[in-house]
């Protein structure tokens, strides 16, 4: 099923999944859909690998932490949240090269934690894997120095933003 996006995200300039101007890192788009859940597209490099071929445990683990610690900006941008926990499970391997999409959203949100749960597509639309996380709410100021200029916390457009998404 098709599903409009109605808002993409910022990016940053270093962060592992998020940050433009990391060369490692997985320069991911967020777009926040009409449904109310969160898609994240990346593509992942061969630095991205564990085996061969197959992405790292660890990276699967990043995105999925990302996409769902930002699911809550749908409902207000200025929620932030650091996690603590992550359940993550692996039922498919992940290729590199190609390009994957991952899902989240929050499935309980309390005054001073939130939930949510996410999962890694396939391109064929297979459940690669799947997590559940847990995180504590934070003013910003509490968790890092964070100058959004500086960090180039910004909505950056592409050619390539899609208008709706498949899932
Ligand atoms: C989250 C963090 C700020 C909590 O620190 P803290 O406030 O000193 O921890 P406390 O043990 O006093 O817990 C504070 C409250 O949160 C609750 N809490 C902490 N961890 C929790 C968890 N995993 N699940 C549910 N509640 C939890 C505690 O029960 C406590 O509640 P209370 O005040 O009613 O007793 C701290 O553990 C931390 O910074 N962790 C690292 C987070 C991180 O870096 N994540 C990865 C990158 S974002
Ligand atoms: C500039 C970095 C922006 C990060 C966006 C919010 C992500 C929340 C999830 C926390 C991820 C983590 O560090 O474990």
């Amino acid at each position: 099923m098709k599903h409009k996006v109605i808002k993409k995200q910022q990016n940053s300039k270093k962060c592992l999944v998020c940050g433009l101007k990391n060369d490692l890192g997985l320069k991911t788009s967020f777009y926040e859909l009409e449904n109310g859940e969160l898609v994240a597209i990346f593509t992942p490099i061969e630095e991205h690998q564990s085996y061969p071929e197959r992405m790292h445990g660890g990276i699967a683990g990043a995105i999925l932490d990302e996409t769902i610690g930002r699911a809550i900006m749908i409902k207000d941008k200025n929620i932030w949240g650091v996690t603590v926990e992550l359940n993550v499970k692996y039922k498919k391997p992940v290729p590199l090269h190609e390009e994957l999409r991952v899902v989240g959203r929050i499935t309980r949100d309390s005054s001073r934690l939130f939930e949510g749960t996410g999962e890694i597509l396939l391109s064929n639309g297979e459940v690669a894997v799947t997590a559940i996380g847990k995180y504590m709410k934070m003013p910003i100021e509490k968790i890092a120095n964070f100058d959004e200029a500086d960090q180039e916390w910004q909505t950056v457009w592409s050619d390539q933003d899609p208008s709706e998404i498949e899932l």
